[in-house]
């Protein structure tokens, strides 16, 4: 007996969620895609294509595109939410009269509201209380997605059927979905890697060299963990394609629109000139402020993302942050085998006279630091 086809509806007409509709309509589900331009709707269904956030790529002919919501979540089983964290909420409020609570809903976007600092998983369960919910992320560059390039994502999920039925939905011989039950933890990593990502365009187009990234990254980890099991986040996930494969890719890769707001101002353009040119979104912009000030209220050490919040709001030179941060307390590697207490006690006892901590990265140490680095 032939399997029924399954109905999938995405929420969005960027780039993420017309890459994701033409991988379940390549994997034979019935895909519906919702977007607000009318236009753009237009061209979907007759050269389907999307002109206007991934021109270059053919999508799956059996996509269909719509300006109206009722339409697109008429007899969906799993609903894919591809919209940026400001907007996130206001959509889910639009589609809510249409959504049931038997239905598989999924976060795809890679933000926090600034109210609550909540995830958007969390808002999810707010506005509908349903039971089916989770997230995808994972190093997933939309255009490399719709080139067909072979990509890994997570499902995260506390409840197996949104697990089962995204992996056999979504995987397919171009898009492999691994699980995961620890949904903070990956909504978490998806969000915090833009963070890096902004300040590893910087590095780079200041002329840094490998062992910079490198190190960008690891530290970048080591504080994405520390602040995500202060989240009550399992560690082990940034071990996973959420954690380290993200970090990974967006802090690579020009394709990456955080990567490339931090690319453009370390070229010598404000952070406005570089969002304005870029005209899609760039998360990791909102999020640096959010995470910087929740990581404050809870005393969670985050050298790199202070930095960079200096950066982009205080107008601080990204050299003279660099310098800052290599004047910075020297500490422990991995954190969960020697704990960085353990390190910082050493020093303590082992100082001629007492040195005060570096727990926090601020413009008056920037100051003060200034020229006397050896970064
Ligand atoms: N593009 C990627 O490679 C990628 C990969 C993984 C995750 N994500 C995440 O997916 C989310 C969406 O990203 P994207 O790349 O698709 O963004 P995008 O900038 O390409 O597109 C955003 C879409 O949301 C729509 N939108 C914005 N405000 C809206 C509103 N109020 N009502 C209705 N529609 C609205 C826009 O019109 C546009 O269609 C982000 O959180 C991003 O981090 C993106
Ligand atoms: O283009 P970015 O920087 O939003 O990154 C896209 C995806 O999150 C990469 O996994």
């Amino acid at each position: 007996m032939a399997e029924q086809q399954t109905n999938v509806a995405v929420l969005g007409g960027g780039s993420f969620g017309t890459a994701l509709a033409s991988i379940a309509a390549d994997n034979g589900a019935r895909v519906r895609q919702w977007m607000r331009d009318e236009t753009l709707v237009k061209q979907i269904n007759q050269e389907h294509r999307n002109g206007r956030y991934l021109p270059n790529y053919a999508m799956n002919p059996a996509v269909e595109a719509s300006a109206d919501i009722q339409t697109v979540l008429a007899d969906a089983e799993l609903v894919l939410i591809a919209i940026p964290s400001k907007a996130f909420r206001s959509v889910v409020q639009a589609a809510k009269a249409w959504l049931r609570p038997e239905q598989i809903l999924v976060s795809t976007t890679k933000g926090i509201e600034q109210e609550g600092f909540l995830l958007m998983s969390q808002v999810l369960e707010q506005e509908t209380g349903f039971s089916h919910i989770g997230v995808i992320a994972g190093p997933n560059l939309a255009s490399e997605i719709a080139d067909k390039q072979l990509t890994a994502t997570v499902i995260a999920s506390a409840d197996s059927l949104t697990r089962t039925r995204v992996q056999q939905v979504l995987g397919c011989r171009y898009f492999r979905v691994y699980a995961s039950d620890d949904r903070h933890g990956v909504e978490l990593g998806g969000a915090l890697k833009n963070i890096y990502a902004i300040a590893a365009g910087m590095a780079a187009a200041l002329g840094m060299g490998e062992n910079t990234r490198s190190m960008l990254m690891t530290r970048a980890l080591a504080e994405m963990s520390r602040f995500a099991v202060a989240q009550g986040a399992n560690p082990m996930t940034f071990l996973g394609l959420a954690g380290v494969g993200d970090l990974i890719v967006t802090c690579s890769s020009n394709l990456s629109r955080n990567y490339r707001v931090g690319y453009a101002m370390g070229e010598g353009r404000t952070l406005e000139e570089a969002v304005d040119a870029l005209g899609q979104v760039a998360e990791g912009v909102n999020t640096v402020k959010l995470v910087c000030a929740k990581a404050s209220e809870m005393d969670v050490y985050m050298p790199l993302a202070e930095g960079l919040n200096h950066v982009l709001f205080d107008g601080v030179p990204a050299q003279e942050m660099a310098r800052t941060l290599m004047m910075g307390e020297q500490s422990s590697d991995v954190e969960f085998i020697l704990p960085r207490e353990a390190v910082q006690q050493a020093h303590r006892d082992q100082a001629p006279h007492n040195q005060t901590s570096k727990n926090q990265v601020s413009k008056d140490q920037v100051s003060k630091n200034n020229g006397g680095g050896n970064a």
